[in-house]
């Protein structure tokens, strides 16, 4: 199991098979408040389960970005848990909560901070906990690689220049959390990221060139999560 180094955080790194995507459920220890990153919405009951297993009270679900291989979950976990705040980046979508750039959500003595890092799309976020020495990286950078960039209004010289401004800025010891993992890892660093990553660590030219040869099939369920996820996931 994944771990962070502040003990007072409640940690659940948390993986949905068919879109391999990791939910994360972060909560204060103490207040038992917590919030949910990137619910997948076939995996809502096992992650409501979690919450309520841990007696942790939900206040937030945080999308990431608009995915576009999986359905969020954030609009059963609404229904099921009245009282949570839906939130995101991105004006297109309809959410309770607009974050911008260098906000912050605070859930008992525990902050999160965004950070604008787009270029996978236009509205992701990277959200960093710095008292976890964390950051959920979301599509932007992935274990040792990173998020396409060839719909949903990709940019590689945009998302390079957030990854190395935005994220390869913290300091090397932060853990990168991805959305998503295809080799069945967990986690990385920033430090290692820097170094190691076969796309981030090249110059700009470079990753441009290889981001345009990626050759990726479309994600299989783009039709159905694009629409549902301007949505929250619950179309009537
Ligand atoms: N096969 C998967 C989709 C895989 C994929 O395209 N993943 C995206 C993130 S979800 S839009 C991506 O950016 N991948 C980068 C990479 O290098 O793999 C499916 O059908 O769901």
């Amino acid at each position: 199991m994944a771990h962070v180094c502040d003990p007072t955080l409640v940690f659940r790194q948390l993986f949905e098979k068919v879109s391999s995507t990791y939910t994360y459920v972060l909560a204060d220890a103490n207040t038992r408040e917590a919030i949910i990153i990137d619910p997948v919405i076939e995996t809502v009951d096992r992650d409501i389960k979690v919450i309520n297993d841990l007696n942790l009270k939900l206040l937030y679900a945080v999308n990431t970005h608009v995915h576009a291989d999986h359905v969020t979950g954030s609009g059963q976990i609404k229904q099921k848990l009245p009282g949570v705040k839906s939130v995101i980046f991105d004006m297109n979508a309809k959410a309770d909560i607009y974050i911008k750039e260098g906000d912050s959500l605070q859930f008992g003595s525990k902050k999160i901070e965004f950070l604008s890092t787009p270029g996978h799309t236009n509205g992701c976020v990277s959200i960093v906990c710095h008292t976890a020495k964390s950051v959920f990286t979301g599509d932007a950078l992935l274990i040792r690689g990173c998020g396409r960039t060839d719909f949903q209004q990709g940019n590689s010289a945009l998302l390079y220049d957030s990854v190395h401004s935005k994220i390869f800025t913290l300091p090397d010891d932060y853990v990168v959390f991805p959305a998503h993992d295809y080799t069945g890892q967990t986690n990385s660093s920033v430090g290692e990221e820097k170094k190691h990553n076969p796309r981030l660590s090249k110059a700009k030219e470079e990753f441009i060139k290889i981001m345009a040869n990626l050759n990726l099939p479309y994600p299989a369920q783009i039709d159905r999560a694009l629409p549902a996820n301007l949505v929250c996931g619950i179309q009537n």
